[in-house]
């Protein structure tokens, strides 16, 4: 099956609906990491059609969760899941945050390649990011436990947003480690039709 192929059913399988133009740049992103991986090593997956599975369908699995126009992808490394939320949703605003400068140096080749206007790319460490209280979603997929995720962007959402954290097994540890500056909403359990383990989302607010 071609990549188009697998990423409109693997989307489908989910629920979810992408047009076959958002379908044709989310396969363009696929070449861009693949080729830029070759030479920058940006994720240890190397072979395309496991990118596909493992990346960029995985990622797409927060696409449901994001109802707010202002987005920041902390650790995003070469844009997951920032990168194809980003694709999909080009009237959202989307701030890529990385503290490695190769990886948001492709980021900024993929945002220019791609023509991608909602995407604003940020070379830091997310602890210095000035923008705060602006963010509607904070998302973020294999960064750091929750402590240290809640620790480092408290600051970043406004009132009325949320954190999203995307985990692989019920992440029973990590939550008893929890400052009490947040409330966790909800603990959603993901299902990624070409993965075949445990996933989930964990949704929290911060209090006050
Ligand atoms: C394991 S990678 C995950 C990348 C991507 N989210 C994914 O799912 O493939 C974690 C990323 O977080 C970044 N990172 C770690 N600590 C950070 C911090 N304090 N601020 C910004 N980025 C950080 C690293 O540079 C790395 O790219």
């Amino acid at each position: 099956m071609s990549y188009f192929d697998t990423l409109k059913r693997g989307a489908d399988d989910m629920g979810i609906s992408l047009s076959d133009e958002t379908v044709e740049r989310l396969v363009q992103y696929l070449g861009l990491l693949e080729k830029w991986n070759k030479a920058y090593n940006l994720t240890a997956i190397r072979d395309a059609d496991k990118m596909v599975s493992l990346h960029l369908l995985d990622s797409l699995a927060t696409l449901p969760f994001i109802t707010g126009k202002k987005v920041i992808d902390v650790g995003t490394g070469p844009g997951l899941p920032g990168m194809v939320l980003a694709i999909c949703l080009p009237e959202h605003d989307f701030t890529l945050l990385d503290s490695n400068g190769k990886k948001t140096r492709f980021l900024t080749q993929v945002k220019m390649e791609m023509g991608l206007k909602n995407v604003t790319v940020a070379n830091e460490r997310v602890e210095n990011h000035a923008h705060q209280g602006v963010y509607d979603h904070v998302t973020s997929r294999a960064f750091a436990s929750l402590e240290d995720m809640i620790n480092w962007c408290l600051p970043l959402p406004s009132a009325s947003g949320n954190f999203l954290a995307m985990k692989g097994v019920y992440p029973h540890d990590e939550l008893a480690q929890l400052p009490d500056t947040v409330t966790v909403q909800e603990i959603q359990p993901l299902t990624v039709p070409t993965i075949d383990a445990e996933r989930h989302m964990v949704i929290m607010t911060r209090k006050g």
